[in-house]
């Protein structure tokens, strides 16, 4: 199996303070990862490093196989900030706009978009569920849709990993099941490896299929069910308080 992310004994400090300590962690191909840990346990300086973002201090990145500092193909990744919530209803965008600026930084800003393109931009507002809502201004959605909007604007230029920076931030309560639905059909149908970071263990979903525990070490790398049955006194040790987790799967007997 194809390691899609390879991280080899990893660490990084922000001048005194280390944040994180000899992370050694491995993505498959098709894998669906959540990295969990609660605010400050280095979540987004491992992302960050991954994306190049951050220079390598100590250890080693690979990404499709090829060090980092080596590797040249940024296409293939895509990336979703956190920023569905940051948009006011005034943004004067529309959602295939804001979809087809997924394209620009490839074609660059002045070449002429093709019928081909807006089928690319068509497909991926389809992929996410969005396409009825292409003519609306951005702003006037609610935050769990612009979510699903900026993941269209990763697909568009086709990546082969997708990585979500608290995907679910936005997104209510009852929305939650279908927004991994639609993960997960990225995730089987369209072959993407997906990494999501989030804070909130309460919001990890049955789609995922490896769950990483980060906080500066990292805690447990492993399937799901095997993360399922981690006892409630160790989660909650991890997170330094009481945790609730898993409250929406398994229609018949789940927790
Ligand atoms: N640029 C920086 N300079 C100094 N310290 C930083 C910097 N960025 C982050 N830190 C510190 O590094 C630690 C890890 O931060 P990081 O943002 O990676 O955590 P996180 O898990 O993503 O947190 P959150 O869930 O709150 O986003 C924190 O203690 C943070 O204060």
């Amino acid at each position: 199996m194809q390691s899609i992310i390879d991280i080899k004994q990893l660490s990084y400090r922000y001048e005194k303070d280390v944040v994180l300590e000899n992370i050694n962690l491995s993505v498959e191909k098709g894998a669906f990862l959540a990295i969990v840990g609660p605010n400050g346990s280095g979540k987004s300086t491992l992302l960050k490093l991954v994306l190049g973002l951050l220079k390598l201090q100590k250890g080693e990145i690979y990404l499709f196989g090829q060090e980092i500092n080596k590797f040249k193909n940024w296409d293939k990744i895509g990336y979703v900030s956190q920023k569905a919530n940051s948009f006011n209803t005034g943004f004067p965008a529309t959602v295939y706009e804001v979809v087809a600026s997924g394209l620009t930084k490839k074609l660059g800003l002045l070449s002429f978009f093709k019928k081909e393109h807006s089928e690319k931009v068509l497909a991926s507002l389809d992929a996410v569920g969005m396409k009825k809502f292409k003519d609306r201004n951005i702003g006037e959605l609610s935050g769990g849709q612009q979510q699903r909007v900026f993941i269209a604007r990763a697909l568009v230029s086709e990546p082969e990993l997708l990585i979500l920076d608290e995907p679910t931030v936005g997104v209510d309560a009852e929305n939650i099941k279908a927004f991994y639905e639609m993960l997960d059909v990225l995730n089987k149908n369209k072959a993407i490896t997906l990494v999501m970071v989030t804070h909130d263990i309460g919001t990890v979903s049955d789609k995922v299929s490896h769950v990483a525990c980060l906080n500066k070490h990292l805690h447990f790398h492993g399937l799901t069910n095997e993360f399922e049955q981690m006892r409630m006194e160790d989660l909650s040790s991890f997170y330094g308080h009481d945790v609730q987790m898993l409250t929406h799967h398994h229609e018949h007997g789940g927790m």
